[in-house]
């Protein structure tokens, strides 16, 4: 499914409207339809407030009124903006309301209590004030509004957008509404899924309102989001008739004196995703203590200097290098004096996908330049702060545009990205991004990275096809994340990820039409 900037949904409705032929109030009413279908299900009791702008945004809503006045419930309907300010949708839901009987309120200052006292005893309180046409700062009476419906504790619901939360960068004015639940039409905006905006969004769902596809192939769309129902597909079939050869063999380099714990968890992570054979690389100190922890990989002893990786070794690696599907670097490996030559050396040689991680990134960030000298794509596999010093930014620079860090560097070195975090981003060489919806906050711990690097080189041991088999790690890192959130967002350890791959497996396999990931902010 693509996410969309806000100018390219207003291209995409133009086309719709002016070229198919689909009348913009046809639009109007499958999105006002899309939100009561919504409301009905979650609230089909209690009374309803309606807050409708002055433009299309406030038209859905007033959409939203008409039928759940049809239907009997109560609703009261506030409408804001000048009339001769109304767009014309707008205009013309108004006048249907007025047809019907239904009576609308039009705010004034001096009914501001009355407002309140109707916002207050509302079941529902729907955010139809402003959409996708926000410019600049809220001018009044919004920012007064919105601190008056944050006081309520009725549920808010938001039509396309939280009223307040750029739909392109996420980015939050100084008053925004906090929803519960988002219904946004034919496709998730970017604002949807960056922070701070995002926190905002509560539950999201995206509701078909017959934008044809013909409209959308008329345009360059290449951003998505990953959905159950493509992760589904793309999940590698296991044949009865197949053996460990079948599943491919994947090589992990990690581990040093002082970290034994990592090489393990993502040893452990990538076999449960399901490759045939695994090996473990481990500095010769570490070696027994590792091996003491997990009985499945085959091990192989490197020779170490101080307790790491030591340089000058590779003659064996250059042997058999081609015998691996896919090799990752990283997990617990520390930082040491030649680490990057080390690293420089490896990348040099291995013909098959490379994985780099933790601190094969940070090894990676004190020269960039080697990763000029890849055979074979390479996946980076950076949270914000690694993200950062490769970028030569701070954190904070790269939180603020995740999108545009990701892609960038992703295009400039060739490379595949993975930025994690909520909403964890997959970055391609040629430009395009993938967001993963999957998630919850049980991953906030040390050692979910290993899983995940453990994840993506049992994945791509299995297939062909190295951007799918990238999105399946993550989305099912991320599923695997709200199974142990279910039990417990607080007590999850790495291990306890890794016990709930099996399981996350089992889930997207058998995803029917009912199966829907639990959006991060729920
Ligand atoms: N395919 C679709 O997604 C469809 C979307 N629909 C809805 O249309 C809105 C976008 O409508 P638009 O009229 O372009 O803009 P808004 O309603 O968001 O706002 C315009 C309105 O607001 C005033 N305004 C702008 N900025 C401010 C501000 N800072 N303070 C105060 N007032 C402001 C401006 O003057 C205008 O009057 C989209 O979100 C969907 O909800 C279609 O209905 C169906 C197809
Ligand atoms: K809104």
């Amino acid at each position: 499914m693509y996410v969309v900037s806000a100018q390219q949904m207003r291209e995409i409705d133009r086309f719709t409207i002016e070229q198919i032929g689909i009348p913009s109030l046809v639009l109007m009413e499958n999105a006002g339809v899309a939100v009561v279908r919504e409301v009905e299900k979650r609230w089909p009791y209690g009374n309803i407030v309606i807050l409708a702008g002055p433009g299309n945004n406030g038209g859905d809503g007033l959409v939203v009124a008409r039928h759940l006045m049809n239907r009997g419930r109560d609703v009261s309907v506030w409408l804001f903006g000048e009339e001769n300010k109304r767009s014309e949708d707008c205009r013309r839901q108004v006048d249907m309301l007025l047809n019907c009987g239904y009576t609308i309120r039009e705010w004034r200052e001096g009914q501001n209590e009355a407002l309140k006292a109707d916002m207050r005893e509302a079941r529902v309180i729907i955010d139809a004030l402003l959409g996708t046409g926000t410019r600049g700062e809220l001018r009044p009476p919004y920012p007064l509004v919105i601190e008056q419906l944050q006081q309520c504790e009725s549920k808010v619901v938001a039509v396309d957008i939280p009223t307040g939360v750029d739909s392109d960068t996420g980015k939050t004015l100084q008053h925004a509404v906090q929803a519960d639940l988002t219904v946004t039409f034919a496709f998730p905006k970017w604002g949807h899924f960056l922070y701070p905006g995002a926190a905002y969004v509560g539950e999201l769902v995206v509701a078909d309102i017959s934008i044809p596809s013909r409209a959308t192939s008329e345009f360059v769309l290449k951003d998505q989001l990953l959905t159950a129902e493509g992760m589904q597909k793309k999940l590698p079939q296991r044949p009865r008739f197949s053996h460990k050869g079948t599943y491919g063999h994947a090589l992990i380099i990690a581990g040093s004196k002082e970290m034994t714990g990592a090489p393990v968890l993502s040893a452990a992570a990538g076999l449960r995703t399901g490759c045939g054979l695994l090996t473990l690389a481990i500095p010769e100190p570490a070696l027994p203590i590792v091996a003491g922890k997990i009985n499945e990989p085959v091990f192989w002893e490197w020779p170490a200097e101080s307790g790491h990786f030591a340089c000058g070794s590779y003659a064996f690696l250059k042997q058999r290098v081609s015998s691996f599907d896919v090799v990752a670097i990283g997990p617990g490996l520390g930082k040491w004096t030649g680490g990057n030559q080390w690293l420089s050396e490896i990348i040099r040689m291995v013909d098959v996908p490379l994985i780099l991680d933790a601190d094969a990134l940070n090894l990676l960030s004190e020269d960039l330049s080697i990763l000029r000298a890849k055979k074979s794509p390479v996946i980076l596999t950076p949270h914000p702060g690694e993200m950062g010093r490769l970028c030569g930014c701070k954190t904070a620079d790269v939180e603020k545009d995740r999108v545009g860090y990701a892609r960038e560097f992703a295009q400039k070195y060739q490379v595949y990205v993975v930025l994690k975090g909520t909403y964890t981003l997959i970055a391609t060489p040629d430009g395009r991004i993938f967001v993963n919806p999957t998630g919850s906050a049980a991953l906030a711990k040390g050692g979910s990275g290993d899983v995940l690097t453990g994840m993506l080189a049992g994945m791509l041991a299995q297939t062909e096809d190295i951007e799918s088999g990238i999105q399946l790690a993550v989305f099912i890192h991320g599923l695997a994340g709200e199974i142990c959130g279910a039990k417990s967002m607080y007590a999850t350890l790495a291990g306890d990820i890794i016990d709930a791959i099996g399981p996350a497996l089992q889930k997207l396999s058998f995803a029917g039409d009912s199966f829907r990931t639990d959006f991060p902010g729920n």
